[in-house]
C-alpha cells in the first residue's frame, strides 16, 4: 500500500503586528496543484469562466390590470409593484417593449360586483383583459402577451373552477377555461397560459384554440404548480385574498412532490402544451432543474409575489441589498435550467442589464 505523504501541520505564525503578505505565503504553502480560486483573482477571469448569464431575453414581466381612473393604484403587500390602468398598462408595454423585454403578462383585478360563481366575467369578449390585451397589442404589437386561463379573477369564491358544494368541478370547469381562452386568442393573446392545475385543460384549450382557428396560439402550461403559501400578496393584488373561501389544495400540488410534477409536465406535453412552468420558483428549484433535465424543452419558472416581496421587504428595511439579491435569485433560475423567468423585478432588471451594457 502506498503510504500517504502526511504534510506536517503548518506551524503556528509567530505573533507579529504585522506579517508581510510574501511571508504568509511561502510559510504556508500547501504546495496545491489545482486552486479553484485562481479563477477567481479578477473579474475579467470571473466573466470568462462564468456558466450562465441573465439577459433582457429571459424576462417575462407579469403586470396587474384595473379598471381605474387613476393610472397606478399601489399593491401594499408589493411594494414597487402598481396595479395600472388600460391606458398606462398600454404606456408601461411600450416601455418594456423599448427595453427589450419579450413578453409581458397581465393580470386583473376584476371589479367585486362582476365576480359570481360561474366566472360568466371571464367570457365577457369586453372584459378587462381583453379590452387591455386589444389595446397594448394595437400599440405594440411586438410584445409578447401571456394571458392566464384560470377563473379566480372572476369567481366570487375565490377558487379557479366552478364549484359544487365545497368541490371544485374539473371538467365543467375546463370547458369555461376552453371559452376563456378563445376569448383572450380573439382579443390578441400570443400565449395561453393554463394557471388553473384542472386535469386535460391543455388539450381542451389547443383543441379549441385549433378548431377556431387560432392554431398559430402558443400555450404555456403552469404545468406543476403548487399550493404555496407565497402567492399571498398576489391574492392581494387582484383582490382575491378577501374572496377566497377554503385553499386550492385539491386541484394545486403538494409541496412534498416532485416525481408528481414529471408526470403533470408529460401530460401537459402530451396534450400540447409548447413550454411549461414550474411555481412558485426559488423554493422549487430542483422541480425546475428535474424537468428541464428530463425532458429538455422550453421550461419557465415564477418567481412568485411572495418571493418578490420577500426581497422588497427586506430591501426595504436595509437588512439586504435589493439589488444584489435580485440578480443572485434570477442567476438561479438560468443555474437550475430555466429558459425564462416571470419576475415582477423584470424592468428594474432590464434596465439594470442595459446600464451594464
Ligand atoms: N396565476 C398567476 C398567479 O397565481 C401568480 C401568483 C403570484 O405571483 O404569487
Ligand atoms: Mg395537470
Amino acid at each position: 500500500m502506498a503510504s500517504r505523504v502526511v504534510r506536517p501541520f503548518p506551524a503556528p505564525l509567530a505573533r507579529q503586528d504585522e506579517v508581510p503578505a510574501t511571508a504568509l505565503q511561502s510559510a504556508d504553502s500547501l504546495g496545491l496543484i489545482r486552486r479553484m480560486r485562481r479563477n477567481r483573482k479578477a473579474e475579467w477571469s470571473r466573466r470568462l469562466v462564468r456558466e450562465n448569464v441573465l439577459t433582457t431575453n429571459d424576462l417575462i414581466w407579469p403586470i396587474f390590470l384595473v379598471d381605474s381612473s387613476q393610472a397606478r393604484t399601489p399593491v401594499v403587500w408589493m411594494p414597487g409593484v402598481d396595479r395600472l390602468n388600460i391606458e398606462e398598462a398600454v404606456r408601461q408595454s411600450v416601455e418594456a417593449a423599448k427595453l427589450g423585454i419579450p413578453a409581458i403578462a397581465p393580470f386583473p383585478n376584476v371589479e367585486k360586483s362582476l365576480r359570481d360563481a360561474t366566472a360568466s366575467e371571464a367570457l365577457n369578449t369586453r372584459n378587462l383583459m381583453c379590452r387591455a390585451v386589444r389595446a397594448i397589442k394595437q400599440e405594440v404589437p411586438e410584445l409578447g402577451i401571456i394571458c392566464d386561463a384560470a377563473l379566480d379573477p372572476y369567481t366570487s369564491h375565490g377558487h379557479d373552477g366552478v364549484m359544487a358544494g365545497e368541490t371544485v368541478l374539473n371538467d365543467a370547469s375546463v370547458r369555461i377555461l376552453t371559452e376563456q381562452a378563445l376569448a383572450l386568442a380573439d382579443a390578441g393573446a400570443d400565449v395561453i397560459a393554463p394557471s388553473d392545475m384542472m386535469d386535460g385543460r391543455v388539450g381542451a384549450i389547443r383543441a379549441g384554440l385549433d378548431a377556431a382557428g387560432f392554431d398559430q396560439v402558443q400555450i404555456m402550461s403552469y404545468a406543476a404548480k403548487y399550493a404555496s403559501a407565497y402567492y399571498g400578496p398576489f391574492r392581494d393584488a387582484i383582490g382575491t385574498n378577501a374572496t377566497l373561501i377554503g385553499d386550492k389544495r385539491t386541484y394545486q400540488m403538494d409541496p412534498a412532490n416532485s416525481d408528481e410534477a414529471i408526470a403533470e409536465v408529460a401530460l401537459d406535453l402530451e396534450e400540447g402544451a409548447d413550454m411549461v412552468m414550474i411555481k412558485p420558483g426559488l423554493p422549487y428549484l430542483d422541480v425546475i432543474a428535474r424537468v428541464k433535465d428530463h425532458f429538455r424543452v422550453p421550461t419557465f419558472a415564477y418567481q412568485v409575489s411572495g418571493e418578490y416581496a420577500m426581497i422588497q421587504a427586506a430591501a426595504l428595511n436595509g437588512w439586504l441589498d435589493g439589488d444584489k439579491a435580485m440578480l443572485e435569485s434570477l442567476i438561479a433560475f438560468k443555474r437550475a435550467g430555466a429558459d425564462g423567468v416571470l419576475t415582477y423585478f423584470a424592468p428594474r432588471v432590464a434596465e439594470k442589464l442595459k446600464a451594464i451594457g
